[in-house]
């Protein structure tokens, strides 16, 4: 299968952080475009912490450039997860294994197997360009004392399914699995991305834990909202939690 029209291609051997090499790229390279580094030094993971990269993971940007309310840009981590989704289920074929943890995880088989960091250089209310860093476990995972205590424990790929799978082998497939929901999501709006989304969403319908930073919610994970929110059904009233780590 073809590399998708219209995307451009970096693949480095050693980055601080492809979401920083992003960046510096943008300044000459004609957005969109992937890249792909074999080992990070300093990678960074959600809320400022540090991102573990044992060698033969992997670790890719995708850079868009485009002007979007920074509430718009952030649901691109939707269309990244059920990128995600696809790619794994191509590259190793399991259907019922994956799930999507809001708002960007993936989970295989219950352990955190995918990240997502979105970061964007725009000020104010304009958006751009917008780097989605994606980090994956395809051959090993980071130990339990690299991740934040009740966490999701960490798995890999090669360790959960016995499959080998190499970084540019699945940025090829994540790379085709996104070209065409970035489209659908540019001309449709978020509404099948949520649809979608949610068809795979881990939890849904059960008792979950957000915590905010400033509180910490117990609720029934009821849906997502038309902005990507975390609707959350407590003792009390429906909440919509628009950013926070999720605990089950
Ligand atoms: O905390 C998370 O779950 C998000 C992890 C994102 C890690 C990826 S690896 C590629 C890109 N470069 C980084 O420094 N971070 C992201």
């Amino acid at each position: 299968m073809p590399w998708p029209e219209g995307y451009g291609r970096v693949i480095c051997q050693e980055v601080g952080s492809t979401l920083d090499e992003a960046v510096r790229l943008a300044q000459a390279e004609a957005a969109p475009f992937w890249v792909l580094a074999h080992r990070q030094t300093a990678a960074r993971g959600r809320r400022g912490r540090p991102w573990a990269m044992p060698e033969g993971n992997f670790a890719a940007t995708l850079v868009l450039r485009h002007y979007q309310a920074p509430g718009v840009a952030a649901l691109r981590s939707f269309v990244m997860s059920l990128a995600l989704r696809e790619a794994f289920v191509e590259v190793c074929g399991r259907e019922d294994a994956f799930a999507l943890k809001w708002p960007n995880d993936v989970l295989l088989r219950g352990g955190k197997v995918a990240g997502i960091l979105l970061e964007s250089a725009g000020h104010g209310r304009a958006v751009g360009p917008l780097a989605i860093g994606v980090g994956v476990n395809l051959v090993a995972a980071p130990k339990p004392d690299e991740v934040e205590a009740g966490a999701i424990p960490p798995v890999s790929l090669r360790e959960t399914t016995g499959q080998t799978v190499g970084a540019e082998v699945f940025l090829d497939a994540l790379a085709r699995a996104y070209a065409p929901l970035e489209q659908q999501f540019s001309t449709l709006g978020f509404a099948p991305i949520r649809a979608a989304w949610l068809q795979h969403a881990a939890r849904l319908g059960e008792t979950v834990v957000a915590r905010t930073g400033r509180e910490e919610i117990t609720g029934t994970f009821e849906d997502v909202d038309s902005s990507g929110n975390l609707m959350l059904r407590t003792s009390k009233e429906l909440r919509a939690i628009a950013a926070a780590d999720v605990f089950f």
